[in-house]
């Protein structure tokens, strides 16, 4: 795709990276939602469990670009990211979200021009009691993630590189 990088390309011609650990592989284990199918950027991290407040407030920022990493702990008990914050991130520049955790509002996060990397969904809102890390390293997916660093998504899988990957 114009402008994007696609994974095994860059899983092949940076085997190097990927033997030192500077590029990393997050396991295949997220479904594909949201209008973009592939999608990069440098990362924000967030760390939650069962609370967006913390989302909802990246996503009110300028995304210019960056991909929200949240790591949601893996909770099948309720939704991170819904149809109002899908929205959102598409009006404030977000490149895309992946969530170690659950969305819900599934056919409004398909309408947003963003990509969206979720376990699964869930139809149950999350707490908002303001409870969370952010920019602090993340563990998803069996992948350490640090916030500035870069993540490329495409049908193939994600990767996390800790600098910018260019062809
Ligand atoms: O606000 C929430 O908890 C998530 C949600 O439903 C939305 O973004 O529409």
């Amino acid at each position: 795709m114009a402008g994007l990088l696609a994974t095994a390309e860059l899983c092949d011609t940076n085997a190097g990276l990927l033997a030192s650990g500077e590029l990393r592989v997050l396991e295949p284990v997220f479904r594909a939602y949201g209008q973009r199918q592939a999608f990069s950027g440098p990362v924000m991290t967030l760390k939650v469990f069962e609370d967006n407040s913390l989302v909802r407030e990246a996503l009110e920022s300028r995304g210019e670009g960056k991909v929200l990493v949240v790591d949601g702990g893996g909770s099948m008990r309720c939704g991170l990211v819904g149809g109002n914050l899908g929205l959102l991130a598409q009006s404030m520049g977000w490149a895309g979200i992946v969530v170690n955790g659950c969305i819900r509002d599934v056919d409004e996060i398909n309408g947003c021009d963003i990509g969206v990397r979720a376990l699964a969904s869930h139809p149950v809102k999350s707490n908002k009691r303001g409870i969370g890390e952010r920019h602090v390293p993340v563990h998803v997916a069996g992948t350490l993630i640090r916030d500035g660093e870069w993540l490329y998504a495409d049908s193939d899988g994600i990767l996390v590189s800790s600098c910018e990957i260019s062809v």
